[in-house]
Parts: structure tokens; C-alpha cells; sequence
């Protein structure tokens, strides 16, 4: 048999916030395994997360090889990896031994806060967001970078003298992949930055001198579907070609097939990213989301508005970890079933401040309505309907930004397993939510650039033909009911905004 028809699966990596995961896709691109690694969160202090990027390269590693042995397939019939990632988290690491030299600041990290307090006073906030399509938050990856830099002189010197390499953690992955030989990224995770420019797809030296940041320093821009190289031998004992490259979010809206403009996705995990493919054109959002690159394949660019909450599925995860009401996340929704509603309570989970649409960087998260008889099943299930409010903030602000209906919304992501908060959801936008046959659309993403650029699947349209069965969620709460609980939502919202002094 000749080495390319061997090679007849493509891998995922799907770094996310809280797992590494890799999954191996046969032609049909059906899921042959599906291996995830978790790795330790730290909170360093309260509103700060942080990652060890090594930590994140061992887990990553360490699943591409067992899923490829629960598969019983040989490195040498792997005809491409794609690599998906959470944005916007960012590594800085020494060029001459890879070492990291600080922990990655997560995306979720609110340390620089007070920074963008002061851009924003200084009236930055509207050529960021002309060049960027993002707005002046600590979630973007600018001003973790400036921060890790400000740490010392030495580093800015050894920044300025380009022994430093800055990296989102697609770039990081592929450094490490590639045996040190690639310092890439792709414009979706450029798109993330604040340093990118999206119209002329280029880092932006004003931008760049603004947080301080040696052009030296940052990866190459590439597209998100070609052969950028190939794995160091060492890892697998062959090399495979690398050939696909998307932020999470991005990979998630390629993977549900929302190829045509006005097709949008909501992706439940760690938080919940709406985004909608919004065509050739980038468009500009007057109700606090993001403007962002969807895709580059070849030379066409897509764009996206994108409404980003930060906390979901994490919601579920403090239930379970810290207030210990849940013992996984699937007893979540067995408790929601448990009463018939929140009984008045609504948690709005802004551990982190909120994002899209309210940008409060000073929000932290309140429950309200407690009474004598507040069950924790009350509580869990405020907690679930809180990731539905939150992406019906979005979804309103989505429709009057773009104008259309949006009358489907295709969902993935871990949380969706919950039919609880599928159903909720329906009825809370009064909108039909169609449920992925395969929730992991991030990964499937991926693959399908990646198989794409190796030719494994020839077109669009051919990707179209892959989609599986999906379920449907019908809104069934009559209007006025919906309007009654949402308007709830809103007041407790007010309530937490700017809890915390600037
Ligand atoms: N049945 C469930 N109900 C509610 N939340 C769930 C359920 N299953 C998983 N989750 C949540 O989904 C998240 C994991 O989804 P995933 O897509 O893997 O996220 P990420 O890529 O952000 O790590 C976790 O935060 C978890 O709490
Ligand atoms: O790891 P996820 O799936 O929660 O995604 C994180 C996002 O990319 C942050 O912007």
C-alpha cells in the first residue's frame, strides 16, 4: 500500500480551558476515540487564573498518543492534525530552550483590569476597537503580554533582543509539535490579540508600540487550513503534517457547518461563545460584541460577530467543587427537574466580571431572591437557566447588530449534553436549538481544516455531506412567562455590576 493511501485519519487537538483532548476522524469523519486530559486551574489570587504551559503540552501530548492507541491507529496512517485552542490565554517562553518564563495568563484572568481602565481614559478604546474589532478588556491576550513583560527591565531587554516568543496557545503547541522549528499562528487566534489588525491582517506596529511588544517577539500569520509543517520525528517516530489551525470558537462554527453568512452557533463549555458568520465583510457591532475573523482558506476571509460569556459549564463546575450541591455535572439537570421552577432565585454567575454585552470588568456574582425555603435544587437550576439568560443578552444583541432573525441556533460544547438547559434555552429565546449529533464540533472544526488542506475532503459542500443526525428543541413557554423571568434577570444583572472598587 502505497503512504498516502495509508494515511486515512485526520487528529484533532482540541486544547481547551480545562482538558487537552484528541480525537482521531476517519474519512467519514466519524470519531474513531476521543482521549481528555484534565490539568491543574490556579488562582493565584482572587479574579486571576493561570495555566502551566508545560502542563498544558504534557496533557496534549500524552492524549494524541492514547487516543491513537484506543484507536489501534499507527502514527504513519495520520494524514494531517488540526489544533484547536482556548483564545486568547498567552505564553511567553525563551526561544533558545523553550522554557516558559512565567505561568500562561488565562483568558479569563482579570489581573489587567486596571490597565484597560486607563486605555480606556486615554480614549484608546475606539482605534482598538476600528483596528481590533475587540474591545478594551483584560480577556484579550495584549495586555497579559504587556503585563508579563512589565515584570522587569531584563525581560523588555531580552524581549527587544528577540530572545523572547510571545504565543497564544496554538502557537505554543505548534513550537512544541514542531520541535522548536515553528513560531506561527493563525488570524483567528491573531484576531484575539488586540495587537492584530483584521482588516489588513497584519500586527499592527501602533498597536504594538501602545503595549510595548517587539514585532521580533510575535509568530508568523498564517491561514487556518494549509500544511505549515511537519512534527518532529522524535514525538511519534514519523513526521505528520501539521494543517489546520483555529481559535475554539472559530473551529466550533466550521465544524457546525455555518459556512453561509447569517448562520450562528452557541458553543456551551467553560463559558458560552455565540458567533455568526457575517460574510467577506467585517462588521461592526454598536451593542458590545466582538468583531472577529471566522476563517482564512486561501485567500478568502470570513468574519464573525462573536458574543463572549465567560462563565457556563464553570457555573456547573462550582456547584459541584465548591458549594458540593452536585456530585458531576449531569446531576445538575437531574436536580433542575427536581422542582418546577427557581422558586425566584437567580444566580448570575459573573465570577470573573461579565463580558458580552456588559463589559464589567468589577462585576463578581451575586444569588438573589433567597427565601426560608430555598432548595439547593433551586439554586442549581438558577444556575443552569443563568447560562440561558446570558446567552439571550447575546442573542438580542446579535439579532439588533446584524439585522436577521436568527431563527435556528446550532449548540455543542459539553453543557449541551444537559436537556435541561437545551429545553430552557428554546424557551427563553423562543427560538428552535438544534444540538450537534456530535457535541464536539470544536474538534470536528479542526479536523475538517485539516483535512481540507491535505485534501482529505475536497470542498465545503463536501464537508456539508459529513453532518450527522442533530436534535431539536421547540420553544413551549408562552411569551409573556418568557419576558416575566428574563426581566428578572435583567434586575439582577444591575445588581452586581461594578460590585468590586476599580
Ligand atoms: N450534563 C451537563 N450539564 C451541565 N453542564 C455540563 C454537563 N456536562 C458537562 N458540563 C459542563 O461542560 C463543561 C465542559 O465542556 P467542554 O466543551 O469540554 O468545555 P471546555 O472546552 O471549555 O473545557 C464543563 O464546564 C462542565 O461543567
Ligand atoms: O476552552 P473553552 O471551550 O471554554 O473556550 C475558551 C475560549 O476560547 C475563550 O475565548
Amino acid at each position: 500500500m502505497s503512504d498516502n493511501r495509508k494515511r486515512r485519519y485526520v487528529v484533532a487537538l482540541d486544547q481547551g480551558t480545562t482538558s487537552s483532548r484528541a480525537i482521531i476522524y476517519d474519512q467519514n469523519a466519524c470519531a474513531l476515540a476521543v482521549e481528555q486530559l484534565t490539568f491543574p486551574q490556579y488562582y493565584p489570587e482572587p479574579g486571576h487564573v493561570e495555566h502551566d504551559a508545560l502542563e498544558i503540552w504534557e496533557t496534549q501530548l500524552q492524549a494524541l498518543r492514547q487516543a491513537l492507541q484506543k484507536a489501534s491507529v499507527q502514527p504513519d496512517e495520520v494524514a494531517a492534525i488540526g489544533i484547536t485552542n482556548q483564545r486568547e490565554t498567552t505564553v511567553i517562553w525563551e526561544r533558545a530552550t523553550g522554557r516558559p518564563i512565567a505561568p500562561a495568563i488565562v483568558w479569563q484572568c482579570r489581573r489587567t483590569a486596571g490597565r484597560c481602565d486607563e486605555l480606556r481614559r486615554a480614549g484608546y478604546d475606539k482605534i482598538i476597537r476600528s483596528k481590533t474589532g475587540l474591545v478594551v478588556d483584560a480577556y484579550f491576550s495584549g495586555t497579559k503580554a504587556e503585563w508579563l513583560l512589565d515584570r522587569s527591565p531584563e525581560l523588555r531587554a531580552r524581549a527587544a533582543k528577540g530572545e523572547l516568543l510571545f504565543g497564544t496557545i496554538d502557537t505554543w503547541l505548534l513550537w512544541k509539535l514542531s520541535g522548536g522549528r515553528l513560531h506561527i499562528t493563525d488570524v483567528t487566534n491573531a484576531s484575539r490579540t488586540l495587537l492584530f489588525n483584521i482588516h489588513t491582517l497584519d500586527w499592527d506596529d501602533e498597536l504594538l508600540q501602545l503595549f510595548g511588544i517587539p514585532r521580533n517577539m510575535l509568530p508568523t500569520v498564517c491561514g487556518s487550513s494549509e500544511v505549515y509543517g511537519m512534527t518532529d520525528r522524535d514525538l511519534l517516530g514519523v513526521e505528520i503534517p501539521l494543517a489546520g489551525i483555529a481559535g475554539d470558537q472559530q473551529a466550533a462554527l466550521f465544524g457546525q457547518g455555518c459556512f453561509a453568512e447569517g448562520m450562528a452557533k452557541n458553543t456551551y463549555g467553560t463559558g458560552c461563545f455565540l458567533l455568526m458568520n457575517t460574510g467577506e465583510m467585517p462588521r461592526e457591532s454598536k451593542r458590545g460584541l466582538l468583531t472577529t475573523i471566522a476563517w482564512k482558506i486561501g485567500e478568502e476571509v470570513q468574519y464573525a460577530l462573536e458574543g463572549s460569556v465567560f462563565i457556563a459549564g464553570a457555573g456547573v463546575q462550582w456547584l459541584r467543587d465548591e458549594l458540593q450541591i452536585v456530585q458531576d455535572a449531569a446531576e445538575s439537570e437531574r436536580l433542575a427537574r427536581s422542582v418546577p421552577d427557581s422558586n425566584g432565585v437567580y444566580v448570575v454567575p459573573a465570577f470573573t466580571g461579565l463580558g458580552a454585552p456588559y463589559w464589567d470588568a468589577y462585576a463578581r456574582g451575586g444569588i438573589f431572591g433567597l427565601t426560608r425555603d430555598t432548595s439547593r435544587a433551586h439554586i442549581a437550576r438558577a444556575m443552569l437557566e443563568a447560562i440561558a439568560y446570558q446567552t439571550r443578552d447575546v442573542l438580542d444583541a446579535m439579532r439588533a447588530d446584524s439585522g436577521l432573525a436568527i431563527s435556528r441556533l446550532l449548540v455543542d460544547g459539553g453543557a449541551t449534553q444537559n436537556s435541561f438547559l437545551m429545553q430552557y434555552q428554546a424557551d427563553l429565546l423562543g427560538t428552535e436549538v438544534v444540538r450537534a449529533a456530535d457535541h464536539e464540533s470544536t474538534a470536528r472544526g479542526a479536523a475538517f481544516l485539516a483535512g481540507l488542506a491535505i485534501g482529505m475532503w475536497s470542498s465545503l459542500d463536501d464537508l456539508r455531506r459529513l453532518a450527522g443526525e442533530q436534535m431539536s428543541f421547540s420553544p413551549q413557554m408562552a411569551a409573556g412567562e418568557r419576558e416575566d423571568r428574563y426581566a428578572g434577570w435583567q434586575k439582577a444583572v444591575e445588581r452586581v455590576k461594578g460590585w468590586i472598587d476599580a
